[in-house]
This record gives C-alpha cells, sequence and structure tokens, in this order.
C-alpha cells in the first residue's frame, strides 16, 4: 500500500467538511457576445465567484493539453474526465490510431490477425461514426484500415454508417457519405467489392451510451446485422438526402432513421453473415460498449437479435472496457491510464460520493477512472445515477440537474463522504442540439443548482472546485475564421448553429466557508491544462498529491 500514501500537506489543513468537486460539462470561457450562452444566461452565481481575487483562473481543456494529436482538436468528455481523474496528460485514443495506422503497426498485432481471416472468403464489416469530428472517430482512419485491409487481400468491404452532426455541422453526413461512396468505388480496380451497407443518425441508431436507450443499440443491430429498417435505398447518397427532408425543416444528422442499402431486387448488400469480421472503428468507448456486447456475448439477452452470426471475427478500433476487457480483440491497444485520483483516493481512507444523470454518469465515474467500470472501493465510494429523459434536450432544458442537487445536497450534508464529485450534463447536451435560447437555460439552470450545492457547502464547512471538461454553450454559432463574425444560412439569413464542443478554456472557480483565506491560485501556471486540476482537489483535501501528477494550480500565502 506504501505506493499509494498521501502525506498531509504543509499548509493546507485537512478541511473540517466536505469537498465539493463539480464539473458543468461544456461551459468555457469565451468571446463574450449574444452567441455565447453561458455569458448571456443569468448567472449571478459564478458571475460573482469570477470576481473572487485568486480564486479564478481558466485552463485548457483542448488539444494537445488532454493528450490529443494537435491543438485543432476540441475538447470531449472523455479526454477531459480522464484528465481531471487521473492528473495526467496521456496520448489518447485518437492520437494512439493514428500512430498505429502511420507506422504500420495496426497490421502486425493480434486484433487485425483476427480480422484478416475473412479477407479471402468473407466480408469485412466496419460499423463507426462518419465524421472527422475526431471525438469518436476520424474519416481518415476508417479509409486507412479499409486501404490497409484491401492491400492485404479484403475481397468485400460493407460499411455501416453512423451519421453525425453533432461533432461537425449538421448537414455534412451528405458531403461525408458523397465521399465514402467514392472511395469505396476506387477501390473496384484493386478488385475489391466495397459498398455501404446500412446507417442512421448517431442519436437513435447504435451510438447509446450508459444504458440510456438500448432500443437504439436494437435498431441498430436489426440495420447493420440483419439488414432490416424502415426505410431501404439502393443508394446511399440518395438515402441521406432524402431522410434529411426538406432543407427549410431538415432532420439533423443525428436523428436520421435507420436505413439498409439493398440491390434493385431488394436484397440487402451487406447483413453481417457467419464468418464475417465486423470492425467498430470509433475510437472512444461510451458509445461503443453496448453494442459490444451484443456482437461479444452468445448470451447477451437485452434485446431479441433473432440471429447471431457464427464463428464472427469481432474487434473494436480500442479496448473500450478495461475492467470487463470488453471487447476482447481489438486493434489498438487503449490508453493506459494508472494511478488515478479514485484509487490514491480509497488508499488514503476519503469517502467519495459521485453523481450525475445518466447522460453523464460513466464520465464521473468510467472515464474519471481511466476507462474502468467498476468501484475501487466499494465501502468508500458510491456512485449515483439518475435516469436521464429519453428526448432531445433542447425541449427538456433543465435535464436533471434539480434532482441532482437534491441528492448531492443530502450527500454533502449526511456526513458519510470528504469528497462529493458531481457533473452537471446541461450545458453540453442542450449546447450539442445548437438551440442557444435553449442553452441559456440550460446555464441558467445550472447556475442555480450550483448556488444551492454552495449554500449546503457552507453550513458544513466545506470547500469547492468548479470547473468543467470542455466547451460547447459558450459558442452556438458557426463563424468565419478571419474575422470571427456568425456564418449565416444562405437561404434563411439567420446564423448557423454550432452543435459541437469548442475548443476554449474552462473555468476553475475555487473557495467556500471551510478554504482559508490563505489558499489562492498560482499565478506562475499559464499553460495549465484539466490535468493541473486533480492534484488542486486533492491539495483542497489536506492532502499533497501524487509526484506524477501535473501541479497544483493552488498555494498558499
Ligand atoms: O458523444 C457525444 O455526445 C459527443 O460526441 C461528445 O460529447 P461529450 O464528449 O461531451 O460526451
Ligand atoms: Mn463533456
Ligand atoms: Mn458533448
Amino acid at each position: 500500500m506504501a505506493d499509494f500514501k498521501l502525506e498531509a500537506h504543509p499548509t493546507i489543513p485537512a478541511p473540517d467538511g466536505p469537498v465539493l468537486v463539480c464539473i458543468l460539462d461544456g461551459w468555457g470561457v469565451n468571446v463574450e457576445d449574444e452567441f455565447n450562452a453561458v455569458f448571456s444566461a443569468d448567472t449571478p452565481c459564478t458571475d460573482a465567484l469570477r470576481a473572487v481575487p485568486r480564486r479564478f483562473r481558466s485552463v485548457k481543456a483542448h488539444g494537445t493539453a488532454v493528450g490529443l494529436p494537435s491543438d485543432a482538436d476540441m475538447g470531449n468528455s472523455e479526454v477531459g474526465h480522464n484528465a481531471l481523474g487521473s492528473g495526467q496528460v496521456i496520448d489518447q485514443g485518437a492520437r494512439l490510431v493514428d500512430q498505429a495506422l502511420a507506422n504500420g503497426k495496426m497490421f502486425e498485432l493480434p486484433g487485425w490477425k483476427l480480422i484478416s481471416q475473412a479477407f479471402p472468403n468473407n466480408t469485412v464489416h466496419f460499423i463507426g461514426l462518419l465524421s472527422d469530428g475526431g471525438v469518436h472517430s476520424r474519416y481518415n482512419q476508417l479509409v486507412g484500415c479499409i486501404k490497409g485491409a484491401v492491400e492485404r487481400g479484403a475481397k468485400r468491404i460493407r460499411v455501416h454508417v453512423l451519421t453525425d452532426g453533432r461533432d461537425v455541422p449538421d448537414g455534412s453526413s451528405v458531403q461525408f457519405v458523397s465521399s465514402l461512396v467514392k472511395d469505396l468505388k476506387e477501390l473496384e480496380a484493386q478488385g475489391c467489392d466495397a459498398q455501404i451497407a446500412s446507417g442512421g443518425g448517431r442519436m437513435c441508431v447504435t451510438m447509446d451510451r450508459y444504458e440510456a436507450d438500448w432500443d437504439i443499440v436494437k435498431r441498430g443491430w436489426q440495420a447493420h446485422v440483419l439488414g432490416k429498417a424502415p426505410h431501404t435505398f439502393t443508394d446511399p447518397v440518395q438515402a441521406v438526402k432524402t431522410l434529411r427532408g426538406p432543407s427549410d425543416d431538415p432532420v439533423s444528422d443525428q436523428w436520421l432513421p435507420p436505413f439498409v442499402i439493398t440491390d434493385e431486387a431488394g436484397k440487402p448488400v451487406g447483413t453481417v453473415e457467419d464468418g464475417d469480421a465486423v470492425v467498430l472503428f470509433n475510437f472512444r468507448a461510451d458509445r461503443m460498449v453496448e453494442i459490444s456486447k451484443a456482437f461479444e456475448y452468445p448470451d447477451f439477452d437485452i434485446f431479441d437479435r433473432e440471429r447471431y452470426p457464427k464463428d464472427l471475427k469481432f474487434v473494436g478500433m480500442m479496448q473500450y472496457d478495461g475492467d470487463l476487457l470488453l471487447p476482447a480483440n481489438f486493434l489498438v491497444p487503449p490508453p493506459e491510464i494508472h494511478k488515478t485520483s479514485g484509487e490514491f483516493l480509497v488508499h488514503n481512507g476519503i469517502s467519495t460520493f459521485a453523481c450525475s444523470e445518466t447522460q453523464k454518469f460513466g464520465h464521473v465515474t468510467f472515464f474519471w477512472n481511466g476507462n474502468r467500470s467498476g468501484y475501487f472501493d466499494s465501502n468508500l465510494e458510491t456512485y449515483l445515477e439518475i435516469p436521464s429523459d429519453k428526448v432531445p434536450f433542447n425541449q427538456a432544458p433543465d435535464m436533471k440537474a434539480y434532482e441532482i442537487t437534491e441528492a448531492g445536497k443530502e450527500a454533502l450534508r449526511s456526513g458519510k463522504y470528504k469528497m462529493v464529485r458531481i457533473n452537471y450534463a446541461n450545458p453540453d447536451m442542450v449546447g450539442h442540439t445548437g438551440d442557444l435560447e435553449a442553452s441559456k437555460r440550460a446555464c441558467a439552470t445550472v447556475d442555480k443548482c450550483v448556488a444551492d450545492l454552495l449554500s449546503v457547502l457552507d453550513e458544513v464547512n466545506g470547500r469547492f472546485l468548479l470547473t468543467s471538461d470542455h466547451g460547447n454553450s459558450d459558442d452556438m454559432v458557426q463563424r468565419e475564421k478571419k474575422t470571427n463574425k456568425p456564418l449565416l444560412d444562405a437561404d434563411t439569413g439567420k446564423p448557423l448553429p454550432l452543435t459541437s464542443h469548442t475548443l476554449a478554456p474552462v473555468p476553475v472557480y475555487i473557495g467556500g466557508k471551510g478554504l482559508p483565506d490563505s489558499v489562492v491560485m498560482r499565478d506562475d501556471l499559464p499553460d495549465a491544462g484539466l490535468a493541473n486540476i486533480t492534484a488542486t482537489y486533492i491539495n483542497l483535501l489536506g492532502l499533497q498529491a501524487p509526484s506524477l501528477y501535473k501541479d497544483s494550480l493552488i498555494t498558499t500565502v
């Protein structure tokens, strides 16, 4: 155990009350104009906290600061919570897959060997998010894998495409599908029959997370594996254009219904058959775990699969769950995230309560703990999930913020926990709908809930650290690069909505009645990022942080 022992902090005493760590998911610090929902919402609590000298700063939450390939990459919940929970900057999935493709390692590893058994006589299926968002997947990685397979003898390839519109502009599905059709066509010359076989919008088909709605996965299984969907087309570009509907009121790429591509006779072109290979080409874990279970477990019974292909060669781009070792086979080994704060804290007797609603529950548990699904010590940890609504969240922008707040207040008052960790999903999940007014409401609600939590924290003499994992609601419009002015829709003249995350830094606010006045933000860490927050909350607990963690943001004066 000596390895995990944390010494008392020399100048910050242990608190009487709990330490509250609160993640306002998707709440960035960005250009202050009317399209910044964080700025333009009514947020008296965080406004006041921001004005407290040396108790507010911002930190980087995107790009290389969180282990992504370049500083053009926006942050996301996976890499953000990995950094917040582990205090380390780790090369993330996007980067590891880039490297494995560039140096050819991918093609020598056991996962590739497994799928290559299907190259001569069977079909290789690729299922995943068709996008260059770089959050769950990237188009060039898909193409790299497909080309690698064809060069190594694959004769028949089918791609099952999930349209995005969430990490990339809505409507871009048409370009992505057109590009893929063209890229696949070119493979004919190399003797490979490669086609798109099925698809649908990511929020409707296959990419559920944290068991929020298994019907999403069932629709995916039916379309990709069985070739069954309410809509069939012979041309994938036509499929996406038709399902989007009228250009003045289109269905979002995120929500396109499932479709199947058939031949002229109406037969699906790419069902999954015995002996085929299936590759899930997303590197990110959360939205691949459920579909992986359906492919991996012979006795899976959450929905009726109707048919379970025999002798499948099934791999993920990565192993998505390090606890369940799911899937067993994968193309690239996942980031190795060890010695996370959760593990240190249980070894030092710190009891923790972690809570969010379904949509972010795994963020404050699974991602926080380095992509592990269980407890480190169930005697010291309680994880509470509040079930999320199953609607597009601009229709219910308060989401479950009030219920989470009640649970948080109870945990703070209970005296049972030294640390209370909460994620509010609203600024992110509502921000992803591109609805500015709803996002303002989301931010105002979260601000109100935080105020409520902080007043209870003061009753118990606690300390807090509020932050976020990346930006989102802080910019709700697409902008012209040079002038930063909103881009306007050619037909309506209205600003084009931005549904994705932003590259903005995120705030860090500290305080609470139990925090001595002597504790302030350091002023010598201009490049600090999310990973610096871990040592900071460990210090707030009155402990010294492990030496492998990035520097704490605080000091005493
Ligand atoms: O999965 C999603 O909802 C988006 O692609 C990214 O959002 P998140 O990183 O905040 O979960
Ligand atoms: Mn997030
Ligand atoms: Mn998000």
